[in-house]
């Protein structure tokens, strides 16, 4: 497979749905608590594995993927991002995200350039008709809860069944209790998690094997990268299928690599 240079921006030459984001309204749609340097306006278009046609800030990769972040507000979507992106911790007031912003980023797989695009939605209630728009183009999602937030998970059944409703049918699905660097305040146990990540109710097409589970920091930093690198493995692989390459199992990968991860096939 070739590797490309990222033309420069085409958000001008796919059309977007109204409340999606183009270069002329992210700014309105959302309010980033960096700056975002890697950022840019990208169009919400089709799967993109194979194909490097996103617009950009000139990244050199083979594939792209659009890889979704979801959970209810507070969960600590925002701050994963930052964490994966910068390597840095949003700490002090929390400013809930407003609509949908995205970061790109690189990453070295295997000796192949993939690119992540990766989608910061809004937990609050009010912007899930705007999230609802992107799903059905998200090659992955990371399901976030808080593990000091017993709301955010006894949420995850319907983020599933939401899941279910409008993303693709083999969309990589991988769940995620933050904040475990919050001892004090656990009140999810990591059990409970895991139970949940075996047993899904509703999953879609990774319901046979339960889904992927890690507890993650986004203050620590704690198995940020690798819940990241793991889905852009596994996205990688389904998209080249070279017929020597070993499968890449995602359980396996995370159950090997991760920081106090159990894991999770029933
Ligand atoms: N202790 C701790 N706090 C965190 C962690 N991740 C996020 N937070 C805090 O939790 C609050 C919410 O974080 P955000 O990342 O903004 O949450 P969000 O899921 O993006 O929320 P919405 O944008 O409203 O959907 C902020 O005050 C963060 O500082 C973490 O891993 N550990
Ligand atoms: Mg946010």
């Amino acid at each position: 497979m070739s590797r490309k240079k990222t033309p420069k921006s085409k958000a001008g030459s796919v059309p977007a749905a109204s409340t999606l984001p183009t270069a002329a309204n992210r700014s309105r749609l959302a309010h980033p608590r960096t700056p975002c340097p890697g950022s840019e306006a990208l169009p919400n278009g089709p799967p993109q594995s194979g194909r490097p046609s996103l617009g950009g800030t000139g990244d050199f990769y083979d594939v792209a993927f659009k890889v979704m972040l979801v959970g209810d507000s507070g969960v600590g979507k925002t701050c994963l991002l930052v964490r994966f992106k910068d390597g840095a911790f949003l700490a002090g007031t929390f400013i809930s995200t407003v609509g949908i912003d995205f970061r790109n980023k690189v990453l070295d797989v295997d000796g192949m350039k993939v690119k992540l695009q990766i989608w910061d939605t809004a937990g609050q209630e009010r912007f899930r008709s705007v999230t609802h728009a992107y799903y059905r183009d998200a090659h992955a999602l990371l399901l976030l809860y808080d593990i000091t937030n017993k709301d955010s998970f006894d949420n995850i059944q319907a983020w599933l069944t939401e899941i279910q409703e409008y993303a693709q049918r083999d969309v990589v699905l991988m769940l995620l209790g933050n904040k475990v660097d919050s001892t004090q305040e656990r009140v999810v146990k990591r059990e409970d998690g895991e139970k949940l990540a075996k047993h899904p109710a509703a999953s879609g097409s990774l319901q046979e094997y339960g889904l992927p589970f890690m507890e993650t920091s986004a203050k620590t930093g704690l198995n940020v990268d690798l819940a990241f690198t793991a889905i852009a493995k596994e996205l990688k692989q389904r998209s080249t299928k070279a017929p020597n390459e070993p499968r890449f199992r995602l359980h396996d990968y995370i159950k090997r690599e991760g920081r106090g991860v159990s894991c999770c096939r029933p």
